[in-house]
């Protein structure tokens, strides 16, 4: 057995171990889906990441977690192309990925939410969603020209797809509603909804409860693990609510100064030593 499928074999192992002293049924976390190898990013004199590598597995909830310009978001950045990172590998379900531009990530099955929303203002949150489609359309302009029908039946499923979505959402009260108008944690949830109806491989979440109050992070906690459960999505997430990130996380990577200090369960990375330093602040040498 190799060293890889060894420490795989003893995370399952790890797993199991806890589901099962929980009394819960095991969960599907299954194969790397994803691996970021030392990667390292700079901007300038800055890096913004060192020399990190982790990876994510098929329907887990992974997150990122850190201080203040720990290097989440570029990492995130990194993970969906919008930054190129100088060094380092990225592979994704068993490839490594060339540099690619954030579209052709997306045509891979890699959907995002920003952490400062990025909704047409203007829009209903049923177009919003649509737009979320748009990897997914096969035809274009001159298709629906000049091969109505197809056309036509492709748009209709389209449709029924963003309806299931605003189902699932809970959404349905504001399907016309101009999203500019929505409290906040609706916005976010739209977000959401428009991530998910690229039926994406891996969901990346850039701080889903940023700006929620309690009421509005226990709605978007129960989403995020319901599409995880129900859709069995892949979910890498950066957050700033510890207690969030605590409960909904299968494993949780922390990085500090753009090094990574900590990898583990949520319990591994709560007790490391490091990782609580971190946290109070303890100055570095
Ligand atoms: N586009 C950029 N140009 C120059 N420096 C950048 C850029 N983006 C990030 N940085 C720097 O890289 C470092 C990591 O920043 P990053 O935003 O990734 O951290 P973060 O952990 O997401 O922080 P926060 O929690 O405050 O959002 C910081 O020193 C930041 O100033």
């Amino acid at each position: 057995m190799s060293i890889h499928a060894a420490e795989a074999a003893k995370d399952d192992a790890s797993y199991a171990a806890q589901e099962e002293a929980h009394g819960i049924e095991p969960r599907r976390v299954g194969d790397v889906v994803m691996e970021m190898k030392n990667i390292t990013l700079r901007f300038g004199g800055v890096t913004a990441i060192k020399d990190i590598s982790f990876d994510v597995r098929e329907h887990e909830i992974r997150a990122i977690i850190g201080p203040n310009g720990a290097g989440k978001s570029s990492m995130l950045n990194v993970i969906n192309g919008f930054y190129h990172p100088q060094e380092g590998e990225i592979w994704f379900r068993g490839e490594k990925r060339g540099p690619m531009r954030p579209h052709e990530i997306a045509h891979q099955g890699i959907a995002r939410t920003f952490q400062n929303i990025a909704l047409f203002k203007g829009m209903s949150t049923l177009d919003n969603i649509m737009t979320g489609r748009m990897t997914l359309m096969k035809s274009n302009f001159w298709q629906h020209t000049f091969w109505k029908g197809g056309a036509e039946r492709e748009e209709v499923e389209h449709r029924r797809r963003v309806e299931e979505i605003i189902d699932f959402l809970e959404i349905q009260a504001i399907r016309k509603t101009p999203v500019g108008r929505l409290p906040y944690g609706l916005q976010k949830r739209v977000e959401l909804g428009r991530a998910l109806a690229a039926e994406p491989k891996l969901l990346l979440l850039d701080e889903p409860m940023a700006g929620m109050n309690v009421e509005e992070k226990e709605d978007m906690c129960r989403f995020i693990l319901d599409v995880n459960d129900e859709f069995g999505t892949t979910i890498c997430l950066i957050e700033h609510d510890m207690g969030v990130v605590m409960d909904i996380a299968d494993r949780v990577v922390v990085l500090d100064y753009g090094r990574k200090i900590g990898d583990g369960t949520p319990d591994e990375v709560r007790s490391n030593q490091d990782v609580i330093d971190a946290y109070l602040g303890v100055s570095h040498d």
